[in-house]
């Protein structure tokens, strides 16, 4: 039976399901190294995760038409695996900048437990997970600027006058909100079956759009690398009572996930 909920009634409505996955362990995740724009690879581990995202996709019987994901290959390769698991590596593949990694700035390479000690935990969890105080700026001293700046997976875009220089989570939300209004919706209410391979925070900023959660709500969240979670909306794209976050894993493997990646910024103990 529908229910009434906070967004009303969906009774008889139709609605859509989405599918998004953060993707798996990168080895900059292993190392604990602030990574954003740079084009890390997954570890072992993260491959693993991403081969166990497409076995629970496929035990539950999800099936896709489309996908969607950044020009970074951690999230590409995630999605790779999960089409493989599910064989359904023919299906159309969109690749956008706009679905990156929010860019760390001139916290990329630094590792998040020495930046800890030496700007102590708040200020970290204000740089990793507030929403609107960016990290410092990326400068040419930084050894990862000219990588980053001359890397050919931004020939694309953003064009050279607008590459960040750093992103808040609100500065991620502008560039990543234009492609999911006028690239994925479009998609999803033409019926298709969506798939979105991300990253943690690309894909907090649809959450945080998605659920209209504050931005003291969204802090909060932190998305577990390579488990899958469910979105079901109704027609203006609003989910449906129930339909919020359905990660698309038992509770406590969830919990435990998310966990570790909030203490990826807290002091060794
Ligand atoms: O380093 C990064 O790019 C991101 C995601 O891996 O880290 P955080 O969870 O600290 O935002």
């Amino acid at each position: 039976m529908a229910t009434e909920g906070k967004r009303g009634c969906s009774c008889g409505s139709k609605t859509y399901r989405i599918i998004m996955v953060r993707h798996g362990e990168s080895e900059w995740n292993q190392k604990n190294l602030f990574c954003g724009w740079f084009n890390a690879d997954l570890s072992d581990r993260g491959r693993e995760e991403a081969v166990k995202a497409g076995k629970a996709l496929k035990d539950a019987g999800h099936t896709f038409d489309i996908a969607f994901t950044s020009v970074l290959i951690r999230a590409q390769k995630t999605l790779q695996s999960i089409l493989q698991e599910l064989k359904l590596e023919g299906i159309p593949i969109v690749k956008s900048w706009r679905l990156n990694e929010r860019h760390y700035g001139g916290l990329t390479g630094l590792n998040k437990v020495d930046t800890v000690a030496k700007y102590g935990e708040e200020q970290v969890a204000i740089w990793r997970r507030s929403y609107d105080t960016p990290p410092p700026p990326i400068t040419k001293e930084n050894p990862y600027y000219d990588i980053i700046l001359n890397d050919s997976i931004y020939n694309e875009g953003p064009p050279k006058n607008e590459f960040p220089m750093f992103e808040s989570l609100e500065l991620t939300i502008k560039r990543t909100l234009p492609f999911w209004n006028d690239t994925i919706v479009p998609a999803i209410k033409s019926g298709k079956k969506v798939l979105i391979a991300a990253h943690g925070n690309s894909l907090r900023g649809i959450v945080k759009h998605l659920d209209e959660m504050s931005n003291e709500e969204i802090m909060k969240l932190n998305l577990p690398t390579g488990i899958p979670f469910m979105y079901t909306l109704d027609k203006d794209m609003k989910p449906i009572p129930g339909g919020s976050l359905q990660f698309l894993g038992d509770p406590e493997t969830v919990r435990k996930a998310m966990e570790e990646v909030a203490n990826q910024g807290k002091a060794k103990k």
